[in-house]
């Protein structure tokens, strides 16, 4: 018993060990139990079950019932086509397809054709009645001539080789050759009984794998789950038969195999094929397109694969589907860095943003057009963004300011290049992301009241990430917000006014923003945007907020895009690219151009230019005390002419009050007693009364600290 314990507690006093060397003490392990045998019965249920259940065996009798169905199906299609040609059955089939799909003008003619196959029908029964007889004479007098011509043959063969016997020579060879005749017909015949029917069966069953005439599950792997099927008239019906839209199923199956007459000719587009389906009379075009998921797995694709948008003609959808697995495959690099001698012309030239999806390219024009870029989080907006910037930076006479608040350096190759780089996402950051644009307003203000004629170079004011602007809580001391959607918001006002005029004078705002809801990009700044593009979104009600009702009521469906995989594909609304007539929105896989490249492209424009000197922060009028200022310039004198104090104030701060109106002076001086009065017809500023509201202002922050 000792033997076959194991101690697990360490010897208190270990044996001592021999002279010769320590003895290996051996455990005996005790054989496991052993296991009942199964009982044969269940052993062979097993094994049977096994071999039943075999992908082999499923694969071998799937072939053997389709190969026997085959010929089944075979022979159905072949009676169909018979019984269609000696009826007139294919123009009733037409006539209601036609009928079913609302087409009366050509339920008409199929009529009509249907009339003129039924008259010829009757006339050729009719000559039938009377064939018979004329078929007889016919053999009668045939029979005749060629036994006399045979004869006379006979005669001057018999003159010439002076024997009567010769007469009968040609007629007897003739017989002789019939008799040959029948003799190889008898021997033929009774192979030919035989094998006959197996040629039969040969002929219907290639006539039924032809057309896979099968039912689903019996045929073979690759036709069953479809992968890599071209699109036929009759896949593309089928699927739309098994839609899930009872009207249109009622007339696909009313139509039969006329339901093809729904679909224009199938042509190649891009990367896959497209089609225009006239929907039968009670089937409306957002039935088909709010199926998209159900149509794309009938035609055996993914749901991204295929694409549903509204033409022009009535009651029609077009459909577009890519081969399998093509919109995987990455697009070439940029035109930006394959040609390094690119240049862009902001009035003329269109970006070379990607490619459409029949693989043309997708060029935008960027004249005096507002944009709007949205998108999830990390599905390539800022690259999408930069792209367009990048090409715009090779004209040499555009100006950046660019506000990117965010700020992990995706813009940073700017600096060198854009005239204002703000990057980072704090508070501080959206109020000079604000102020930006503010300066962009009063810029777009003075060119509005240049003289006529007056050419601008275009400024164009970026915001990356601009929903932090809309939703920062941050107020100013007048206590108006930077965030929100107010009348008062700093911000949303901003971008209204440039949204609102900038464009003649080609001041423009591009606006990126992620994940759009009523409160991070109002209504208002949405749809002041010329062009609106966006990447993968997660509803159709963040589409709506993005490309507008119109792109989206057209078939523009970001929120189908794969988040992940459809990274740097957008679905574009905008005149400045060339949409197919009657959609009202393109997708557009763009380029991608990394970090480093876009660096090296940035390098390219920075060339372009005698040199840019980046302002990195904008230098801000809180942070000067504006009273204290108007306060110290008056010097001596006891008052002032508003311009003149206007004049010192921009002596003493050109970045402060360099841009200041009459009107900034008086907004300052409001309310504090010290307002600008009217002396001997001229405004004037009293010295003495601002320094009394300086004063008065000082005492009551003190008391209102001490309180
Ligand atoms: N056109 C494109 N093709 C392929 N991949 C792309 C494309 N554009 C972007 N990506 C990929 O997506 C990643 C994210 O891109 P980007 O930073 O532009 O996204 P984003 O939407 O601005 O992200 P976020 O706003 O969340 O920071 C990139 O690092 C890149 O790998």
């Amino acid at each position: 018993m000792s033997g076959t314990v194991v101690h697990l507690h360490k010897e208190p006093n270990p044996t001592p060990v021999p002279e010769s060397g320590p003895v290996t003490e051996l455990t005996v392990v005790p054989d496991p139990p052993a296991t009942p045998p199964v009982p044969l019965w269940v052993r062979s249920g097993r094994a049977v079950r096994t071999a039943v259940t075999h992908e082999h065996t499923r694969t071998a009798a799937r072939a053997m019932v389709r190969h026997s169905l085959y010929v089944a199906g075979g022979a159905r299609i072949v009676a169909r086509r018979t019984w269609d040609g000696r009826t007139a059955a294919r123009y009733e089939r037409m006539l209601r397809a036609a009928e079913a799909a609302g087409n009366h003008e050509a339920a008409a003619e199929w009529e009509e054709r249907g009339q003129r196959f039924r008259e010829a029908r009757h006339r050729r029964r009719m000559d039938l009645l009377h064939s018979p007889l004329d078929a007889a004479k016919g053999v009668g007098i045939s029979a005749g001539m060629g036994v006399g011509g045979l004869v006379l043959l006979g005669v001057a063969m018999a003159v010439a080789t002076k024997d009567p016997a010769e007469v009968v020579t040609p007629l007897m060879a003739v017989i002789k050759f019939i008799n040959l005749m029948i003799t190889i017909v008898r021997v033929v015949w009774g192979p030919a009984i035989t094998i006959g029917p197996f040629l039969a069966l040969l002929a219907l069953w290639s006539v039924g794998a032809h057309q896979h005439a099968a039912p689903q599950w019996a045929l073979p792997d690759r036709v069953r789950n479809g992968e890599g099927e071209p699109i036929t008239p009759s896949i593309v019906v089928k699927a739309l038969r098994d839609l899930g839209v009872p009207a249109l199923r009622r007339a696909i199956t009313e139509m039969g195999d006329a339901g093809a007459s729904m679909l224009s000719p199938i042509t190649i587009a891009g990367c896959g094929v497209e089609v225009d389906v006239t929907l039968p009379s009670g089937v409306s075009t957002i039935e088909v397109q709010q199926r998209r998921r159900k149509l794309a797995e009938n035609l055996s694709r993914h749901e991204h694969e295929v694409f549903i948008t509204i033409p022009q003609a009535a009651r029609t959808v077009r459909l577009w589907v890519a081969d399998s697995g093509a919109l995987d495959e990455p697009i070439g690099p940029s035109p930006l860095v394959t040609d390094e001698t690119l240049t862009a012309d902001y009035a003329k030239g269109k970006a070379p943003w990607g490619q459409d999806l029949r693989g043309d390219a997708a060029l935008l024009s960027l004249f005096q057009r507002m944009l709007l870029v949205t998108g999830m989080s990390n599905q390539g907006k800022t690259a999408a963004l930069r792209a367009l910037a990048l090409w715009l930076a090779l004209d040499r006479t555009v100006e950046f300011r660019i506000a990117d608040l965010k700020g992990v350096g995706d813009w940073a190759m700017f600096d060198g290049l854009a005239t204002v780089l703000i990057q980072g996402p704090t508070d501080d950051h959206v109020i000079q992301a604000t102020e930006m644009v503010e300066a962009g307003v009063e810029e777009m203000n003075r060119r509005i009241q240049a003289p006529a004629g007056t050419e601008f170079p275009p400024l164009i004011l970026l915001v990356d990430e601009a929903q932090v602007a809309f939703m920062c809580p941050v107020k100013d001391e007048e206590k108006r917000p930077y965030g929100g959607s107010s009348q008062n918001s700093r911000y949303f006002m901003a971008c209204r006014k440039i949204h609102n005029q900038g464009r003649a004078v080609n001041v423009l705002l591009w606006q990126g923003t992620q994940d759009p809801t009523d409160q991070n990009l109002p209504k208002l700044v949405r749809e002041g945007a010329h062009t609106r593009a966006a990447l993968a979104l997660g509803t159709e009600s963040q589409s709506r907020m993005a490309l507008g009702d119109k792109a989206v009521n057209g078939g523009a469906a970001p929120h189908l895009l794969r988040p992940g995989l459809d990274k740097g594909t957008l679905v574009v609304a905008s005149d400045g690219i060339e949409i197919p007539k009657g959609q009202s929105s393109i997708t557009v896989r763009t380029h991608y151009i990394d970090n480093d490249t876009a660096a090296e492209i940035a390098d390219r424009a920075k060339r372009l230019r005698a040199g840019v000197t980046t302002l990195h922060v904008i230098e801000r009028g809180e942070d000067r005390d504006p009273l204290a200022d108007i306060a110290s310039v008056f010097g001596t004198a006891s008052r002032l002419f508003t311009q003149d104090v206007l004049k010192r104030l921009t002596a003493l701060s050109e970045d402060a009050y360099g841009t200041w109106t009459p009107g900034d002076l008086r907004r300052v001086l409001e309310g504090t007693g010290a307002e600008p009065y009217k002396s001997d017809g001229r405004m004037v500023v009293a010295h003495e009364r601002v320094t009394r509201a300086l004063a008065n202002r000082d005492s009551d922050g003190s008391a209102s600290a001490s309180q």
